[in-house]
């Protein structure tokens, strides 16, 4: 009993954490493995992640381990909840681990750095093609889901009987409602974008734009967003869900996100560096712009918000000139979907 689990997060960190704590409470014996065993012994000492989730208690079917061997021997569930610019890293570790029944999923919202690849390439070319991949995405802010308030959220994998089991692992009548879905690269693509049009919306904010200029920028974040998804082979309707609309309309308008905190602090005249620092945890957009904007680019899906962020980000750009640029491109057709 002691050393087997119903299932095993990877990653300690905010969102790692707030998974582990949501399925211990669901009665599940879960084993949380993070890098750093100085964190872990923190996490088993305090019986709270202060770190990352302050005031929290952890349900006591959380366990904390600091060793990946025993934290992968535990359970055939590997939920993986690292950045995305370490999820390689960590596959590669994990995989002379992994049992023969090991499933993997991610919570991780992202493209591999350089490369822009899904996030379920990178696990197929880490990992090659035996085991079960899939993913968690929608609006679901960590410290929320950790206090057990109302969350919803969508599964979509490689495996029917994996991501069902997910769904019945994950669903709390009371706290967490979990949609399955059948779009595994929507899902993906949902959580990656979703960061860049946050941080646009987090620089209108800064700029102290307002409900008018946000909305706008929701709305056709969603339109780009789609358009690259239809040319990735997603579908359509999965933008409209929780990966799509749910996790646009949270990331930009709720200061929880730090995606959009770190839009508002360039807004307001702040350097990228300086207001990466001062959030202190990962903000995947950074990164992410460049990769969404190179994929965008590679084929041919115009993406003008992403393209403005990426020119803030990366070009020395201000947001006011990359507002400026938005307002002044050419009149279109809304419902005219190439453009
Ligand atoms: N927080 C949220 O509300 C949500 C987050 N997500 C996604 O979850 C992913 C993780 O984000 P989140 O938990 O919030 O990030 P945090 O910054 O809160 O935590 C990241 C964690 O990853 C750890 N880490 C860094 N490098 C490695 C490594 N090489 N091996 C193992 N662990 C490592 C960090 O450890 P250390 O501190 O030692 O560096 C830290 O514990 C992101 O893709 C994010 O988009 C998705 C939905 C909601
Ligand atoms: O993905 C998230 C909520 O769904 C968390 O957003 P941030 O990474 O911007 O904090």
């Amino acid at each position: 009993m002691k050393n087997t689990a119903d299932i095993t997060v990877l990653g300690a960190g905010s969102y790692g954490t707030a998974l582990a704590i949501s399925l211990a409470s669901n009665g599940h014996r879960t084993l949380l493995w993070g890098h750093n065993p100085e964190h872990i012994e923190n996490l088993k000492r305090d019986r709270a992640n202060e770190a990352f989730l302050p005031g929290i208690t952890l349900p006591d079917l959380l366990i904390p381990e600091a060793d990946l061997a025993t934290a992968l021997a535990a359970s055939n569930n590997i939920l993986v909840v690292v950045p995305s610019h370490v999820f390689g890293m960590v596959l590669s570790q994990a995989k002379p681990l992994l049992r023969e029944d090991s499933r993997i999923v991610w919570a991780t919202k992202g493209l591999e750095p350089e490369t822009g690849r899904l996030l379920q390439e990178v696990a197929e070319d880490e990992l090659g093609d035996k085991y079960p991949l899939a993913v968690i995405s929608g609006p679901t802010f960590a410290k929320e889901l950790a206090a057990g308030m109302p969350t919803a959220i969508s599964v979509a994998g490689t495996d029917d009987v994996f991501t069902q089991d997910l769904v019945e692992l994950l669903h709390s009548p009371k706290r967490l409602r979990v949609y399955a879905n059948n779009d595994f690269i929507g899902l993906q693509l949902g959580g990656a974008v979703k960061n860049v049009i946050a941080i646009s919306a987090g620089m209108s904010d800064g700029i102290g734009f307002g409900a008018n200029a946000r909305t706008a920028l929701i709305t056709r974040g969603l339109a780009e967003l789609t358009r690259l998804g239809e040319a990735m082979g997603a579908q359509t309707s999965t933008f409209m869900g929780m990966a799509g609309l749910g996790d646009l309309v949270l990331t930009c308008t709720d200061n929880q996100s730090r995606n959009r905190r770190f839009g508002l602090a360039l807004g307001r005249g702040q350097g990228v560096e300086e207001a990466q620092e001062e959030i202190g945890q990962v903000v995947e957009g950074y990164r992410n712009t460049k990769e969404v904007y190179a994929l965008a680019k590679r084929l041919g899906v115009e993406m003008p918000i992403t393209e403005q962020v990426y020119r803030v980000l990366y070009e020395g750009g201000t947001p006011r000139e990359a507002a400026v640029t938005l307002l002044a491109r050419e009149i279109k057709s809304e419902t005219q979907d190439s453009e």
